[in-house]
């Protein structure tokens, strides 16, 4: 990577923090981040924990951008947001919604390990009565067949997000059903992402900063891709939030809400949440606070480890 700052220089601001979620999402109840500062600001790495080191150095090129060369610049003053519900009950909604305060379109999880098609049926329908706009996520965990039939058993919504595992199966699943198709697994971790429109795969491209290593290759990303675009956060801190929207607010097109509202989903976070006010949030930089919710010291080890890998794996592109 050029311009690769040296690993001590990273670790010397490195802060690794521990954040309490008030919901279990993609089934952890804690999100471990680390951030560190540059002289651009702050970035953050945060690969999920059960990501290869090949897979999280994308991320830590994300940090690394964010703080050493800064954000792009924005084309826009606002960038709308998607309330991000969790497989919770049907009755819990409402209050999940509360927390994103006037958004009108909701992403629902669905085909959460455990639960039944009627869960998602149920909780969709309560979006539905709450919210303008529905689209769901089943994180690839449908076969082509099941992914035919919940969409019928669901009704029409805005898209329908990795229904499958496969770019070929989405494609399968886009040729039978009404519903639009987005695609999230099948570009941020997949070595070709223009595959999905080689195949003819998607309408939406769900893209997320950190996995596809930073702002700037989102945005050569979304012109390469030529269709809409969902800039969408990895779970991150504000300090990563901070740089989606800053990729949202300098798309040169942008119609659709971004899942970017996912500080709503953390108890404690590293510097104010972005939470949504009247459904957007506005770009702006963010600096951690001088207290900050620290990991033990052990699991701050892994982490320092982990970055000190990365960073090797960076050194030799
Ligand atoms: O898109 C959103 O509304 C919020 C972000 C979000 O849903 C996700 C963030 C990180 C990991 C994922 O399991 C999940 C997703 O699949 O889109
Ligand atoms: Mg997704």
């Amino acid at each position: 990577m050029r311009d690769l700052p040296d690993v001590d220089d990273l670790l010397r601001s490195t802060r690794v923090c521990a954040l309490p979620m008030r919901t279990k999402f993609r089934g952890i109840t804690t999100r471990e981040v680390v951030v560190f500062e540059g002289p651009a600001g702050w970035g953050e790495f945060s690969p999920f924990v059960e990501y290869d080191d090949v897979e999280a150095s994308s991320w830590l090129a994300a940090g690394i951008e964010a703080a050493y060369l800064g954000a792009p610049t924005p084309v826009r003053d606002v960038v709308e947001i998607n309330a991000t519900v969790p497989a919770v009950p049907a009755d819990q909604v409402r209050a999940v919604l509360a927390c994103y305060p006037g958004a009108t379109t909701a992403k629902v999880k669905v085909a959460e390990p455990g639960q039944s098609l009627s869960d998602d049926v149920d909780r969709v329908a309560a979006a539905r009565e709450l919210i303008p706009h529905v689209r769901i996520d089943a994180n690839a965990k449908w076969t082509v067949p099941q992914a035919i039939e919940a969409i019928a058993a669901i009704g029409d919504v805005q898209y329908v997000e990795q229904p499958c595992a496969t770019v070929e199966e989405l494609a399968l699943v886009r040729r039978a059903v009404s519903s639009p198709i987005a695609a999230d697994e099948s570009i941020r971790r997949a070595s070709d992402p223009m595959r999905v429109v080689a195949h003819d795969a998607a309408d939406v491209a769900v893209l997320k900063v950190a996995p596809l290593g930073g702002m700037r290759a989102v945005l050569r990303l979304a012109e390469q891709m030529k269709m809409p675009i969902v800039v969408s956060s990895a779970l991150d801190s504000a300090v990563g939030i901070s740089a989606g929207v800053a990729t949202a607010a300098a798309l040169p097109t942008l119609d659709l809400a971004c899942g970017l509202g996912t500080g709503a989903l953390f108890v404690d976070d590293v510097a104010p949440s972005f939470i949504p006010d009247g459904g957007v949030v506005l770009p702006r930089a963010v600096t951690p606070f001088e207290a900050l919710p620290l990991a033990s010291s052990e699991r701050a080890e892994w982490w320092r480890d982990r970055l000190r890998r990365c960073h090797g794996i960076l050194a030799t592109r």
